[in-house]
């Protein structure tokens, strides 16, 4: 399942992130990437270990706790510190994989990556191509979201991102290990969950129906997760 949410990042966010991104050191996308996206992946990043990325990546952390949807749709059990890339003209990342266990460098921090997700820092119109394309259960996907807005998606897609062929397209980039693994029960979940939001519009808290569905909502992710 592949989820857009808006607005993840404030504008003044936003424009703090790019002000620190523009004023720190690049370099080759290669150094977090695996043997096969190696030789798929033209980009640049910012080093993890950076000042500048570890404070920029407690920002990002920060508006994902407070972001219901990223919440309902990945389930977060532990989240990778987000990343940092950009894509100049003529940047690219052909068809890859992600890494299905990504260890946090110096630490014993290992996360199994289940959810994918790219949160825009450039606006649509400060770049062309550049788009996420997403192999997803229905169908080939092509994403371009305004600057804070973000797409998660099972980290098992095949994606690729085209080249840009005008400006530069900065973006945050970070995987979740979710409380539950199969895509296939996190999506019934989500459309579960956002169905019970749907009913409470209009149905009170403790109508027996709004009781009902949370209760089955919550019994369904003590069958599912793992913690
Ligand atoms: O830049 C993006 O939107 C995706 C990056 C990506 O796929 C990766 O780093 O593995
Ligand atoms: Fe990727």
């Amino acid at each position: 399942m592949l989820v857009c949410i808006a607005e993840v990042l404030t504008p003044d966010e936003v424009a703090y992130c790019r002000e620190v991104l523009e004023a720190t050191e690049w370099v080759d996308g290669k150094v977090t990437a695996g043997e096969q996206s190696a030789k798929a992946k033209f980009n640049l990043q910012v080093p993890e270990q950076s000042p500048q990325s570890r404070e920029l990546s407690e920002l990002v952390l920060k508006a994902l706790g407070r972001n219901q949807t990223f919440a309902s749709a990945a389930l977060p059990l532990r989240v990778y510190p987000p990343l940092f890339n950009r894509y100049d003209e003529g940047m690219r990342f052909h068809a890859h994989v992600d890494n299905s266990i990504r260890a946090l460098p110096g630490t014993g921090f290992r996360i199994r990556t289940d959810v994918s997700s790219t949160l825009f820092l450039s606006d649509c119109d400060e770049y062309d191509g550049g788009e996420l394309v997403i192999q997803d259960t229905y169908g080939t996907q092509s994403i371009r979201l305004p600057a804070g807005h973000m797409v998660v998606y099972p980290s098992s897609s095949l994606h690729s991102v085209n080249p840009v062929t005008r400006g530069s397209r900065w973006a945050s980039f970070f995987w979740t290990q979710s409380a539950v693994k199969d895509d296939g029960q996190r999506t019934l979940l989500y459309n579960f969950d956002m169905s019970i939001i749907e009913a409470r519009k209009t149905l009170p808290d403790d109508h027996p129906a709004v009781l009902g569905l949370t209760a089955t909502y919550h019994n369904l992710i003590r069958q599912w997760a793992e913690l």
